[in-house]
């Protein structure tokens, strides 16, 4: 899309501030005009701007309407909604009516190579985001005069404009924001990019006053972890120790955490730490480090310590996003679940109490969507290997190299285990009870009891209490007031409880049929754009998509069936033919059809048996879809329409409970699958006995807090 057409045309529109370049030492060092203006002994870079024309002044106000000729899509052009050093946006609105923000550049702007160049840079990065906190780049295209970057409109302004109004935020504010900067900051460190402009101006909300991070003009990609930077560039205060006095070393991602932590005090105390009006003022405080807390503003000492860490010198030792995550901070006082609409002209009061348990959810829902973890293995993961996107195709959106690259748990998203997982393979815990499947349950049972004495206790205790744990994804979370399925979980996890606590019986159905459990046997996150895709053991696939409505495919592609979920109503069917389904269901058709080619071509099953013995439901009459996902710490939980729960372990052991009929199958590490039924579950080993009681509590949890929600 962007590609080639920018390769002649792009520039720079970046920032409020020239860019002027000075080689001191050989190394092209870019610093803004308003940096250089003063004479900073560290690093020598000193550098006198030179009166321009503010570029964006170049940008006049384009046409009515504005068309993306190449992709045959027409823009009515609205009033103008800001001005920065080089662009001038504009609302607009596509022919769908759709509302949008046009950062307009004008190509009379964009006159030198190294501009052209920043901003082909700009774009190619910012193009390559997709996050829920990070503004969206919807489509890009120039015409004689401009260059046009189609943004998501930030309805509500930047944090810069809430603060000039508001003077300071609430901590449960600043919290709830925190959590989305750190989510979005997540996300981008995992793509190897480090925005390095962080501030106040160029963190904007949305109308909900959800953080959307935007101007990526000074980011950059790193190609490897060890990387450093040396290119000195930031807004003053906001800049990190390591870029101004380090330069020799370079600088990495930890430049952002600092920058974070610059805008959370700035949130607190009402401006940045280190302000002065003299920049070579400012970079001396950022060197002794000398900020302090006014006296008059309450802040909390959680407050003060986590800015206090985010503004650590040494950046080997600044804290990690997910370290900060697990801060108190964000685990003391009031934690709202999203910010009121009016923030910018009132000041919210917020209850002096709050439950734990609502605490938990909110905290909960808003680092889950954010995709930013809890827990002590969390930010351990190293950075994934990141290439830009260089073809237009929408094939090149739909699935990014953030998408689990196997049926397991999408690191972005990452659900960090506590505890070790068990090591055990249960293959071999089950050979006995495979090898007596044609014998009579009490030499079965017995076989199994034997080999469960020589396994070692799982390390899956009650300390990982589900409570504390759960994360619902943000798809999920709507589902949460489906006033009946708050009862068919609690009677799910206390049949389980009741074959937990089952004494041995003479006699039992035996082994149930494989082919009666259906589980999902591929999926794939893409919740932060579209949805949840999952392919069932019967080859049907679907997609959970975010606006709550599931899509399901027959596994011969014949037939299609919609299911939308209306808040505390039933779920509405409509079955259709593939070839007569209506037009309003083509992007989602679209969509699903490349989920499923996906899965097919990069997913391996959760199973060995390819065959699987489930050929008689293939084209049962009724599909069976996902109805919602729960993510846990130990796991992720899938709930089908049918009450079945499939229990994804991080270590890759799959449980999947069929409470209507009484089974529970088992899938290892190996993908060896076992089934057996509740009543033997006395007889199973510890490792599994562990699992069910997870499955349990987490079922249990998940109940109660549907059932408060009545
Ligand atoms: N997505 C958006 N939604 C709403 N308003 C926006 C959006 N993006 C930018 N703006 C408004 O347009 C102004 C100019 O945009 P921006 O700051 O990105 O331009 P710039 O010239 O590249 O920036 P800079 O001066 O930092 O280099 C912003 O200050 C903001 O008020």
């Amino acid at each position: 899309m962007l590609t080639g057409m920018f390769v002649y045309i792009c520039s720079c529109p970046s920032n409020n501030f020239v860019y002027v370049v000075t080689a001191p030492s050989g190394i092209c060092q870019e610093t803004k005009s308003q940096m250089a203006s003063v004479a900073i002994k560290e690093p020598k870079a000193a550098i006198t701007p030179k009166k321009k024309t503010k570029p964006s002044r170049l940008c006049y106000t384009p046409p009515t309407n504005i068309a993306n000729s190449k992709k045959k899509i027409l823009y009515t052009r609205y009033d103008c909604i800001g001005e920065g050093g080089f662009a001038r946006c504009f609302r607009v609105k596509d022919e769908s009516g759709n509302i949008y923000a046009a950062k307009v550049i004008a190509k009379a702007s964009l006159q030198n190579e190294k501009t052209r160049q920043k901003l082909f840079g700009e774009i190619k990065v910012h193009q390559s985001m997709s996050h829920p906190n990070v503004v969206g780049l919807i489509d890009c295209f120039e015409d004689k005069t401009n260059v046009y970057l189609v943004l998501e409109l930030c309805e509500h302004k930047s944090l810069m404009e809430l603060l000039r109004k508001r003077k300071l935020l609430t901590e449960p504010e600043v919290r709830f924001l925190m959590l989305q900067i750190l989510g979005a900051l997540k996300y981008m460190h995992k793509k190897r990019v480090i925005h390095r402009d962080l501030k106040l101006g160029n963190i904007m909300l949305d109308e909900s006053n959800n953080v959307k991070i935007g101007d990526f003009g000074l980011a950059a990609l790193l190609m490897d972890d060890e990387e450093r930077k040396m290119t000195i560039c930031g807004t003053p205060n906001y800049i990190a120790p390591e870029i101004l006095f380090n330069s020799k070393e370079g600088h990495s991602f930890e430049v952002d955490l600092w920058s974070a932590g610059v805008v959370m005090y700035a949130l607190l105390v009402g401006k940045p730490p280190f302000q002065d009006k003299e920049v070579k003022t400012i970079y001396k405080k950022i060197k002794a480090n000398s900020y302090s807390f006014p006296p008059n503003i309450p802040i909390s000492s959680e407050a003060k310590n986590l800015i206090a860490s985010l503004l650590t010198q040494d950046p080997s030792i600044r804290p990690s996003v997910d370290d900060i995550a697990n801060h108190d901070f964000f685990h003391s006082g009031y934690m709202a679940s999203s910010l009121p609409d009016d923030i910018l002209h009132i000041q919210p009061v917020w209850p002096s109490t709050q439950s734990r348990s609502s605490f938990q959810r909110n905290l909960d829902y808003v680092a889950s969507a954010a995709g930013v973890g809890f827990g002590k293995s969390a930010g351990t993961e190293k950075n994934k290997p990141y290439a830009l996107k260089t073809d237009e195709g929408d094939d090149d959106h739909m699935l990014p190299s953030v998408l689990s690259p196997r049926d397991r748990v999408n690191p972005v998203m990452k659900i960090g285990p506590e505890t070790k997982p068990s090591s055990t393979k249960l293959s071999s815990i089950f050979e006995a009870a495979r090898k007596t499947s044609e014998e009579t349950l009490p030499s079965r049972v017995k076989a199994l009891k034997e080999e469960s004495r020589s396994i070692p206790k799982s390390k899956l205790t009650r300390s990982d209490a589900p409570d504390n744990e759960t994360r619902t994804g943000s798809v999920s979370i709507a589902n949460l007031s489906d006033n009946i399925v708050w009862i068919n979980i609690k009677k799910t996890a206390l049949k389980i409880g009741m074959g937990l606590e089952s004494r041995p019986v003479a006699s039992s159905q035996g082994p149930i049929a494989a082919k009666n459990i259906l589980f999902i046997t591929k999926w794939v996150d893409y919740s932060n754009k579209y949805g949840l895709g999952y392919q069932l053991s019967n080859e049907s696939v679907g997609v959970h998509f975010n606006d709550q409505t599931s899509l399901v495919f027959s596994a011969d592609e014949n037939m299609i069936e919609y299911i939308t979920h209306q808040k505390n109503s039933e779920a509405k069917h409509s079955i259709f033919s593939t070839s007569k389904a209506p037009d309003a269901l083509k992007n989602k058709i679209y969509l699903l059809k490349h989920f499923k080619s996906y899965m097919v071509q990069n997913l391996s099953r959760a199973v060995q048996d390819e065959t699987l013995d489930d050929i008689d439901i293939k084209n049962a009459g009724s599909m069976i879809f996902m109805h919602n996902y729960l993510r846990t710490r130990q796991a992720i939980m899938f709930r089908l329409s049918n009450g079945t729960y499939q229990f994804n372990f991080v270590d890759h052991v799959k449980v999947v409970v069929s409470p209507s009929v009484q089974g529970i199958m088992v899938l290892d590490k190996e993908k060896e699958k076992m089934v057996f039924t509740l009543e033997e579950a006395c007889w199973f080993t510890d490792d599994l006995r562990s699992r069910l009681k997870y499955i349990r509590e987490v079922l249990e949890s998940w109940a109660s807090k549907l059932e408060s929600t009545h």
